[in-house]
């Protein structure tokens, strides 16, 4: 199976001299192209910082890691940003464009890419919004929708250009149970159809049993990894 991601001995710190912190320390990691994945773990273990790495937002300091085929190790500014042109993201600041309606700011997720034709794109975007319940927003400002509706309109965002992985902090933190279930339910879509690799930070226990696989971090290190059972259908090959 393809790698997504690939970590070896992977270690980091924040400041330096007497206030140097390591916050994570000698992480191995083998993601495959279509898994779902939960990172889990107390607050302060490294979550967040293991995942803005992965996603080319903070640069390597020590260790080994491979992203979609590229050595993050000594990357370039050029290259980071070509590897984040293939990637999602789902924060949990949604960082929505005031001025611009739901479908706008979604389509501020296509900018960076100039993937699809102008006449296809309203076409995906108006899908997207319609898959996670917002058809009837489509044309709001952010300042008119609630905290899930906004969430929901950065996932659409994160998901427009077909992103290889999508990396998400929280997604669900603002959502309802159904809304949450939709998300993830999506994510999974897209990994069974496309291939597409998902990271998931949470602490959302529901978000937890839908992964086919959880991370567990604490202290800065990895300390479980473990599959869900396959109950509905059997690995090919
Ligand atoms: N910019 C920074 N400067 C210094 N220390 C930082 C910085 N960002 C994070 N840390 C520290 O690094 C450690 C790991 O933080 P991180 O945000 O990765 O944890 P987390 O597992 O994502 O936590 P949470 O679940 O609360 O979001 C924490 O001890 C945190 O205080």
């Amino acid at each position: 199976m393809e790698r997504a991601i690939e970590t070896r001995g992977l270690n980091y710190a924040f400041g330096s001299g007497p206030a140097r912190t390591q916050v994570l320390f000698d992480v191995d990691l083998t993601i495959h192209r279509g898994e779902v994945i939960v990172l889990k773990g107390a607050s302060g273990s490294g979550k967040t910082t293991l995942l803005t790495i992965l996603a080319c937002l903070r640069d390597m300091q020590d260790g080994q890691a491979m992203v979609l085929g590229e050595d993050l190790v000594g990357a370039s500014a050029g290259l980071q940003v070509h590897i984040r042109r293939r990637l999602g993201f789902i924060f949990q600041a949604h960082n929505l464009h005031d001025a611009l309606t739901a479908l706008q700011n979604v389509r501020l997720g296509l900018e960076l890419h100039g993937g699809k034709a102008k006449a296809q794109w309203r076409d995906a975007g108006e899908h997207l919004l319609g898959l996670l319940g917002l058809e009837d927003r489509v044309h709001y400002k952010p300042r008119n929708l609630s905290g899930g509706q906004k969430q929901r309109v950065a996932v659409a965002r994160a998901l427009i250009a077909n992103p290889d992985i999508v990396f998400a902090d929280e997604p669900t933190a603002a959502l309802d149970a159904e809304s949450g279930r939709i998300v993830i339910e999506m994510l999974k879509d897209l990994a069974e159809a496309r291939g597409t690799t998902s990271l998931i930070v949470t602490h959302d226990e529901r978000v937890v049993r839908m992964a086919s696989r959880v991370l567990t971090m604490d202290q800065g290190r990895l300390v479980a990894d473990e599959t869900a059972e396959k109950t509905d259908e059997m690995e090919a090959g």
